[in-house]
């Protein structure tokens, strides 16, 4: 396992804070830091472990580990950073008034990495809809013990700018300069001139795999394996893709079938939401399933299979929690 304790061998003029360092923070994070960027790792539960011994990352691209990181329990310790990336489950977003303004420098910018749809708003209303970067991150990471990540598959992330009511924006300089960071880090990107349509091509994604794991208690593999789930599978999807041209977001059926390409050569996955549902933590069913269907069902378009699939999981969550 190779080792990299110098975290102050910077290669670019931007910092980072990563807000959260589980999976995707400690992941991305990680890969930043070990490429000489000057990283900043805001944690929780892991705070004494990470600050004494750092990160550990296994990944498939290689193991390594980060004997020294920037770790913080408290963002008003924190340096003000160019690019805050919240890496928080989407459950924590109502602590997001108190942990962004602290971290973010005048004219830095929010990156969030987060899944679901409509967090960018939330986010703008609290930091200004010019501060917002969405970054959807095709990755499939763990964290397996304090500061150990394990990153199983995939890593690139979608890029798109943020505006208000989601109009396309282009690409703008400092996507490509996020970017840049980024593949310095090995990590690919891709550079969305539509969040939106990004925003709802993942949710092709997340919304039948994250909600049938949980209610069938199923890994990926299995979804995709048994004729009956992989036809629930390919009906969510066919939502998704009426919900987003609901709002003139055209995914077209080359992309879905990619996405169940990808899926049935994946090696066997438990989902993000699978892992919390087992851990009996909540569940980011209000971001990933409920805010699309909201949007639209308040757009005029009926989504029965997502509504079942929102019921069902309501139900599941709020039994898990006890
Ligand atoms: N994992 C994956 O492969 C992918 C995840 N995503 C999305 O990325 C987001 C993050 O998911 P993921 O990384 O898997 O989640 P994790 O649970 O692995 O990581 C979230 C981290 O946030 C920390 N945290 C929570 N609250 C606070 C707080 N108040 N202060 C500091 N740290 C805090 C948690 O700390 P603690 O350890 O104390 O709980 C945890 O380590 C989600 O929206 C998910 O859907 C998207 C694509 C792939
Ligand atoms: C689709 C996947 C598994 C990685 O590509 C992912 O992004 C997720 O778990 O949310």
């Amino acid at each position: 396992m190779e080792s990299y304790p110098d975290r102050h061998n910077r290669h670019s003029e931007r910092s980072y804070a990563m807000l959260g360092t589980g999976a995707l923070g400690g992941y991305y994070g990680g890969c930043l830091q070990k490429a000489g960027l000057d990283v900043h790792f805001l944690l929780r539960s892991d705070y004494n472990h990470v600050s004494q011994s750092g990160l550990v990352i296994e990944s498939t691209d290689g193991d390594f580990t980060l004997s020294q990181v920037n770790a913080y329990q408290d963002v008003k310790d924190m340096p003000r950073c160019d690019v805050v990336a919240i890496a928080l489950k989407t459950t924590q977003n109502h602590l997001l008034p108190d942990l962004l303004l602290p971290v973010l420098k005048d004219d830095g910018v929010v990156l969030v990495l987060q899944n679901g749809l409509g967090i960018e708003d939330a986010v703008a209303e609290i930091v200004g809809s010019h501060r917002v970067i969405g970054g959807m991150c095709f990755v499939c990471a763990n964290k397996v013990a304090p500061g150990h990540i394990r990153h199983l598959d995939y890593k690139a992330i979608s890029l798109g700018e943020y505006t208000a009511d989601y109009h396309p924006a282009g690409i703008t300089a400092r996507m490509r300069q996020i970017a840049t960071d980024f593949e310095s880090a090995g990590i690919p990107i891709d550079l969305s001139e539509d969040l939106l349509l990004a925003r709802w091509q993942k949710l092709v994604w997340n919304i039948p795999y994250n909600g049938l794991s949980v209610i069938l208690n199923a890994r990926t593999d299995e979804l995709m394996a048994n004729a009956s789930t992989r036809a629930l599978v390919e009906e969510l999807m066919a939502e998704v893709v009426a919900g987003a041209a609901r709002f003139d977001r055209h995914i077209s059926s080359s992309f879905v079938q990619n996405m169940l390409d990808r899926t049935a050569k994946m090696k066997p996955y438990k989902t993000s939401m699978k892992i919390d549902y087992d851990l009996q933590r909540p569940l980011e069913v209000e971001a990933i399933v409920g805010s699309p269907l909201r949007l639209a069902e308040a757009a005029g378009t009926n989504l029965p299979q997502i509504r079942t699939l929102y019921r069902q999981l309501k139900f599941l969550d709020r039994k898990n929690q006890g």
